[in-house]
């Protein structure tokens, strides 16, 4: 209570640049690098320096920034985005009494090794598209939420996509279709059944290697078979067989939420005053667009007592 009122506050510091090169550390002797962009957030007793002005509780904004390069240096063994959360948090909740619980997001930028004459280099990288993302939630003594994701990873399907048997009413003019393009620009996080800080697998590349295959299962349901892929009613039925398959494939998942953008590809059709047929759609010359676009979203969970 602070003035006859009740008073949440917590406070951070944001999109913390690091970058970190383990020397010699991966297969065959090549370099490792990691960038992040780290986001901390510490729920603390600090009321007086709201309601007072009295500073002598408040761990310092810059004191956070330091301590990501701090730890950064003193992780000797490669680290996932997870486990290195998982280190920061710990840090901020024993080291400081006042804090009560540590939120840690990072967002991992995608250098991936380039090859060279068919052989993965030893020190060279390149940029990817799609980012991989964490966050983790740790109380004082232990209580954990650990959520990985992956943002921005762009989808397209030529055919095999319709959209039938909505709504009609007095403002749709959306004719229904067997044969659409889709495309998507997925966003996707899965939140881990641990929920302590004590049952975390501490082989690193566990969350790296879960991030690849979560990834493919995605990306492989969202396809269908190469030769003949898979039919898509809606982006929702195809959002929710992918949200499906990852809980189950991956029973220490207890859910997944996906974010899945309808990016229309428009047919274009053109006429002019001596051709009406100017330019006549056949499933081929599209408008491509982002805005405005469907938004679809949804979580799906597991029923606790299956946990
Ligand atoms: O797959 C779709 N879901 C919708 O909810 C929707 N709405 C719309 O106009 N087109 C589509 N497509």
């Amino acid at each position: 209570m602070a003035n006859g009122f009740n008073l949440e506050q917590q406070h951070g510091k944001g999109r913390v640049r690091v970058s970190r090169v383990w020397r010699k550390a991966g297969e065959d002797g090549s370099d490792v690098i990691v960038e992040w962009s780290v986001s901390i957030s510490l729920l603390s007793d600090c009321l007086a320096a709201y309601t007072e002005g009295d500073n002598s509780s408040i761990v310092a904004t810059d004191t956070m920034k330091n301590t990501v390069y701090a730890k950064a240096k003193e992780c000797r063994e490669v680290e996932s985005a997870e486990s290195f959360g998982i280190l920061l948090a710990k840090h901020f909740t024993t080291f400081y009494p006042q804090v009560t619980t540590a939120i840690i997001s990072i967002v991992e930028k995608p250098w991936e090794r380039v090859v060279v004459d068919g052989r993965p280099h030893v020190h060279g990288f390149k940029l990817g598209s799609e980012k991989r993302t964490t966050e983790v939630t740790l109380k004082k003594f232990g209580a954990l939420r650990l959520v990985s994701g992956i943002q921005g990873l762009s989808l397209l399907k030529t055919t095999q996509s319709g959209f039938e048997g909505f709504v009609r009413d007095l403002y749709t003019l959306l004719p229904e279709t067997k044969e659409r393009m889709l495309a998507t620009e997925l966003s996707a996080s899965w939140r881990f059944h641990f929920e302590s800080i004590y049952s975390v697998p501490t082989n690193s590349f566990f969350f790296t290697r879960r991030y690849e295959n979560v990834k493919s299962v995605l990306v492989d349901t969202f396809f269908g078979p190469p030769d003949s892929g898979v039919y898509s009613p809606s982006v929702q039925n195809t959002l929710h067989c992918m949200a499906v398959a990852v809980l189950n494939r991956f029973p220490d998942l207890a859910s997944i939420q996906l974010r899945m953008p309808n990016l229309h590809f428009l047919p274009v059709n053109l006429s002019s005053k001596d051709d009406p047929n100017l330019v006549k759609f056949a499933d081929d010359v599209y408008l491509p667009t982002d805005e405005p676009h469907g938004t679809i979203e949804a979580t799906l969970s597991r029923p606790l007592s299956k946990l």
